[in-house]
């Protein structure tokens, strides 16, 4: 790819936003399109100080807006997409934190601009994800072939040319004061957005990073005001990627505050969720979509919990599916010779993990992460080439877990564990516990509300002072 060739991009994104082909472009690269365009109704004068601005005429009654909406409600706009379950979470995970910790100062939305404002591919990215990962080595192949800077922004820049608009309008409607991305292909576009309305300086944008390790490098973006990793093999990658220290946080990922903050009694879950009292619960799943060897794994689970000699479980299960409609009908349809219980798509996962003494999943993200507040030990049976690679090491190097693709001897371990091996069960369960972050959520809206707060009132007024975006509002 040539700078002339990404400069025609870029030139064209412009012409859909501005209707000119007149723009001046200075491209280093598909990110650093520098606009220097004649289409400047509202100019402000900045210099390189973020807190530091000159102000125009037009910024003195600007001014006067300030002081009389210096309290008002900012608005955040959380950018994700249910491409997996994972995304959503951490998206709820911070709006509940900030609910919690800020009350009313903050308004929050939660959405997927992507499918609400723009067309194909970028409006249906849930079914063209699981298509790839069903077909695993599409999915490898795409994960890699774009990790290259060069590769992922000509392909986000050729996506801007058509909708950059669209979601400008999306963007639009909710007039956010602070962006943050939960979704690794939601930086680029929003920041060329703003970058285009000079709103950079003024709308804050972080990105929250879901991944615990080999993530894909279109989370880092140098444009971001923050960008929080979930793990310094993460915030290496990040500074690697040409991020500054400055822009990066170590915090953990976020999970929402019923998993960090909620005091959880397994017995009175274990009545509440009317499970078995005595014994020993496994928990079976694989992500949000319900994905990985859940049935056969729930066939072996079946024998090897069940004592033959004395015909009595020696242990429970129950299988979260997840939206996998399929799956739980065909095991609902089972009959087991243990205590099973079959759920669909659950809300509230902290109990059931509070209630099980063990996990058996595929290696999300979110899930390893739930399950490390609850100290249960793990069983990863699946991995999402790419992204969810290296969560496998993350887990078994600490000790909070095994690795095994195999439904035979993912079972042997659980029914060693419940009966031979419970020693061991609990001594994962502890490492899986000093790996918790519970606070990770919490630490991030902080810091989020600090830079807000440096920022002053100043950002309240975003959206009155471009005259192009309140013209689409
Ligand atoms: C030169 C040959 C190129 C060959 C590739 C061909 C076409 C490109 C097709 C697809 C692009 C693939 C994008 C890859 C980068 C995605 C970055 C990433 O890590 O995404 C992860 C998310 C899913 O989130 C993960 O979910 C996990 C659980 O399931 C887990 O929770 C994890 O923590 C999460 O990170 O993936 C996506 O959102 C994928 C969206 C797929 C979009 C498909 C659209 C295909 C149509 C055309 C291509 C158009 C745009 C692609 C832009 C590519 C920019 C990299
Ligand atoms: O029935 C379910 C199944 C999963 N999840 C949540 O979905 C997320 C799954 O994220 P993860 O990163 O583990 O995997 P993904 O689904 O993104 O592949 C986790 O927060 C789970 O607790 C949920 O809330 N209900």
């Amino acid at each position: 790819m040539t700078t002339t060739t990404v400069m025609s991009i870029a030139e064209k994104v412009l012409e859909r936003i501005y209707g000119s082909s007149k723009s001046t472009l200075s491209v280093a690269d598909g990110e650093k399109a520098q606009r220097h365009t004649h289409h400047h109704v509202h100019k402000h004068s900045y210099d390189d100080s973020e807190d530091d601005i000159c102000y125009s005429d037009e910024d003195e009654s600007a001014m006067e807006l300030v002081q009389l909406g210096a309290e008002r409600t900012k608005n955040i706009l959380i950018l994700m997409s249910d491409t997996g379950g994972g995304h959503r979470a951490s998206a709820e995970a911070i709006r509940d934190a900030f609910k919690i910790q800020y009350g009313d100062k903050y308004k929050i939305i939660v959405k997927d601009v992507w499918k609400e404002y723009t067309g194909w591919p970028l409006n249906d990215m849930e079914s063209s994800y699981k298509f790839m990962v069903k077909h695993v080595q599409l999915w490898k192949v795409a994960f890699h072939t774009t990790s290259p800077k060069w590769v992922h922004s000509c392909y986000l820049a050729a996506i801007a040319a058509y909708y950059a608009k669209e979601v400008e309008a999306g963007l639009m409607e909710y007039k956010p004061e602070i962006i943050i991305s939960v979704h690794p292909l939601m930086q680029h576009i929003p920041l060329w957005v703003l970058k285009w309305q000079e709103l950079q300086k003024r709308v804050l944008f972080v990105t929250v990073i879901t991944d615990l390790n080999t993530c894909h490098p279109t989370w880092f973006h140098p444009g971001v005001n923050r960008c929080y990793c979930p793990s310094q093999e993460v915030a290496k990658r990040a500074l690697f990627d040409g991020l500054d220290e400055s822009q990066v946080r170590v915090f953990g990922l976020p999970v929402r505050p019923s998993f960090a903050r909620a005091v959880l009694v397994k017995d009175d879950l274990r009545k509440e969720l009317e499970m078995d009292q005595d014994l020993r619960a496994v928990l079976l799943m694989g992500g949000g979509e319900g994905m990985g060897p859940v049935k056969e794994t729930a066939k072996a689970l079946e024998d090897s919990l069940y004592d033959k000699e004395n015909k009595k479980p020696i242990g429970q299960m129950v299988v979260i599916c997840g939206r996998n409609k399929k799956l739980a009908s065909a095991l609902e349809a089972t009959e087991w010779k243990i205590p099973v219980k079959v759920r669909g798509f659950e809300t509230q996962m902290e109990k059931w993990m509070g209630a099980c003494d063990c996990i058996i999943t595929k290696a999300g993200p979110g899930t390893i992460a739930e399950s490390l507040i609850r100290s249960l030990p793990i069983i990863l049976n699946d991995y999402i080439p790419g992204q969810e690679k290296g969560n496998v090491p993350y887990v078994v190097e600490n000790g909070a877990g095994v690795f095994t693709r195999s439904p035979k001897e993912t079972a042997r371990i659980v029914g060693e564990w419940f009966s031979t091996k419970t020693d061991e069960l609990e001594q994962t369960s502890d490492n899986a516990g000093k790996l918790a972050q519970p606070e990770a959520v919490f630490d991030i809206v902080k810091d989020i509300d600090e830079l807000s707060e440096q920022r002053g009132p100043l950002a309240n007024v975003a959206y009155t002072l471009t005259s192009s975006f309140a013209s689409l509002v």
